[in-house]
């Protein structure tokens, strides 16, 4: 079964939008975790528009299901994932000024850095997981820097399922494959949704955990949340 975790950034961008706490990111947290939801993930990013570095404090206390934090290892995420101590951490190389990840890792250029970090949190008891692109090069590299986990970032098929949904899943049966024989977990993420989630959960084998964000949250703006994680569900089943 694949997990769906829900990303809530877009709750805190709400929130952040008045300066005040509504909505309350932890209330609609535990809230998707009661319509279901079986993971929730963050993505703090240094100039926390959205999520703020205090919001991970304070989640870690209140989530009950598979807790999250996704980001670029820079010092300060370093520091707040071990003090914080999810159930997951995702790597994720964006640039500061990135508006949203709009890459994976080059896990071949960056071998002794990635090798470094996931070895930290792993020794903190933290599963590990590292953003890539559908790439076996980029597979085998993600294997030997010793992550327990990749997340497949699904942007390109997102974008090229309504042309050519065959055409677009193509590189994301492979990469998965490959995963698969070296012993990699396989989550995935980055534009996925209501339309394009089903076809990708019932064609990549072994998918363990898809975090969806932006989808998600707008789609609940006509569904409502508890609708919208459950169509997830069903999807995904
Ligand atoms: C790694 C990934 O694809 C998501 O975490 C995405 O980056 C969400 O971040 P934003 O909500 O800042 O776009
Ligand atoms: N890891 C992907 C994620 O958390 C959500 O991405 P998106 O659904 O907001 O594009």
């Amino acid at each position: 079964m694949t997990k769906l975790s829900v990303n809530v950034n877009k709750i805190a961008t709400l929130r952040n939008a008045r300066g005040g706490n509504v909505p309350d990111l932890l209330k609609v947290a535990t809230d998707l975790e009661g319509f279901g939801a079986q993971g929730i993930t963050i993505h703090p990013r240094p100039d926390e528009r959205h999520i703020r570095y205090q919001d991970a404090r304070d989640l870690k206390k209140i989530v009950k299901s598979e807790f999250n934090i996704e980001g670029n290892p820079v010092q300060k995420f370093i520091d707040l994932v071990l003090e914080v101590k999810p159930e997951q951490v995702t790597l994720v190389p964006d640039s500061v000024d990135a508006i949203t990840s709009n890459a994976g890792w080059d896990t071949i250029k960056h071998k002794e850095f990635l090798t470094d970090v996931i070895n930290t949190f792993k020794n903190a008891g933290i599963r590990t997981s590292i953003f890539v692109d559908a790439n076996t090069k980029i597979i085998d590299g993600a294997k030997a820097v010793g992550t327990d986990r990749i997340e497949l970032y699904t942007e390109s098929y997102a974008t090229g399922y309504f042309l050519n949904k065959e055409n677009a899943i193509k590189p994301f049966i492979e990469a998965a494959k490959r995963a698969n024989e070296l012993g990699l977990g396989i989550n995935a993420g980055h534009d996925l949704s209501l339309d394009n989630i089903q076809f990708f959960a019932q064609n990549i084998p072994n998918l363990l955990e898809v975090s969806i964000g932006h989808a998600l949250i707008s789609e609940a703006l006509y569904l409502g949340l508890d609708n919208a994680v459950n169509m997830y569900l069903h999807r995904l089943k």
